[in-house]
């Protein structure tokens, strides 16, 4: 808000002076009238649509950014607001019958006002077509981004393979250890099956969700294929890579996702492998990390058995 007041303290200060003007011009030239002369069904509907403009301007300098167009919106909304503000002060002050300017202060700023609302609506609505086609632009850019996943919104394998030599690049020139966790979901094939692959496709951008929220601001999550993701955690041990490994497991575990068919909960688990890069390149280390899970969830299916 205060923002806003600063960056358009002029134009408001300019029509808070107008307003104040046309008050001091009728308090000098008339008498405030009886209250018994009061119409009150003139001051509720004056008044009242002059307070709603007054919350017009404050919302519309809120919202936009300064410029043309917020001018012209804002001058044409000041002009009505100014004519109903004039027309409300005149149901409290009655002026002599030869005063004439009256009648220009109430109506004159009305078309004026209405001329340059069409104005900044026309090029706002010209501006919202420009802005659009740049959205329209962005997302195709987003999604023809052949190393981003379509359905989540991640890297893809060979995203993961370049950022992954990067990082192990910087782990090495700065001697600081980088590791990696590899989540598979278990038996994803089953949720497709019994739900759907389109329900599996929400899962699959709720499970994504989840995940980024457990993670801290410089890990990088990306999705290898399927049902499998990968993160990278620069400046991680791989004591600390297999408590945020556990977080993560325990956030899929936990996690009360409902059908959208008839919003049972889909029961879900994931398994889990933590390990820290050694002097490696990225398939051996990826390679590693795709037998040490397989080896994780075997030792788990003898401990169940
Ligand atoms: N809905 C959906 N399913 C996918 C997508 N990509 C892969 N899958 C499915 O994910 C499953 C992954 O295969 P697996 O990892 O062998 O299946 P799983 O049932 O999880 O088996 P385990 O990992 O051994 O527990 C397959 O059924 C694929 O069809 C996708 O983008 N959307």
């Amino acid at each position: 808000m205060t923002s806003m007041l600063s960056m358009h303290r002029f134009k408001l200060v300019g029509l808070l002076v107008a307003a104040n003007t046309g008050l001091l011009l009728h308090l000098m030239a008339g008498e405030i009238k009886p209250v018994a002369l009061w119409d009150w069904l003139d001051i509720a509907g004056e008044g009242g649509s002059a307070v709603l403009l007054l919350v017009w301007i404050g919302l519309l300098l809120k919202s936009r950014p300064a410029g043309f167009v917020t001018n012209l919106l804002f001058f044409g909304l000041g002009c009505l607001f100014f004519s109903l503000f004039m027309d409300t002060v005149d149901e409290f002050i009655a002026l002599p019958d030869a005063v004439s300017w009256d009648g220009w202060l109430e109506s004159g700023p009305m078309p004026v006002g209405f001329v340059l609302m069409t104005l900044g609506i026309f090029h706002w609505h010209r501006e919202q077509l420009a802005i659009n086609e740049q959205m329209r632009n962005r997302e195709r850019l987003f999604r023809e981004h052949r190393q981003f996943d379509k359905v989540t919104p991640l890297g893809d394998a060979n995203y993961l393979r370049a950022q992954l030599q990067l990082a192990l690049n910087e782990a090495a020139e700065n001697r600081q250890p980088v590791s990696l966790i590899m989540l598979d979901m278990d038996s994803f094939s089953r949720i497709n099956r019994e739900y759907g692959h389109a329900e599996g496709d929400r899962l699959l951008q709720v499970l994504t969700q989840l995940l980024l929220l457990n993670l801290r601001q410089h890990d990088l999550l990306c999705r290898l294929a399927g049902d499998r993701f990968v993160v990278i955690l620069p400046h991680t041990g791989e004591r600390q890579a297999q408590v945020l490994a556990g977080e993560l497991r325990d956030a899929v575990r936990c996690l009360a996702y409902k059908s959208s068919r008839h919003g049972e909960r889909i029961e879900l688990s994931a398994s889990v492998m933590a390990l820290m890069a050694r002097d490696e390149d990225t398939e051996t280390l990826l390679e590693r990390l795709h037998i040490g899970l397989a080896r994780a969830r075997q030792s788990l299916m003898v401990q169940h058995a």
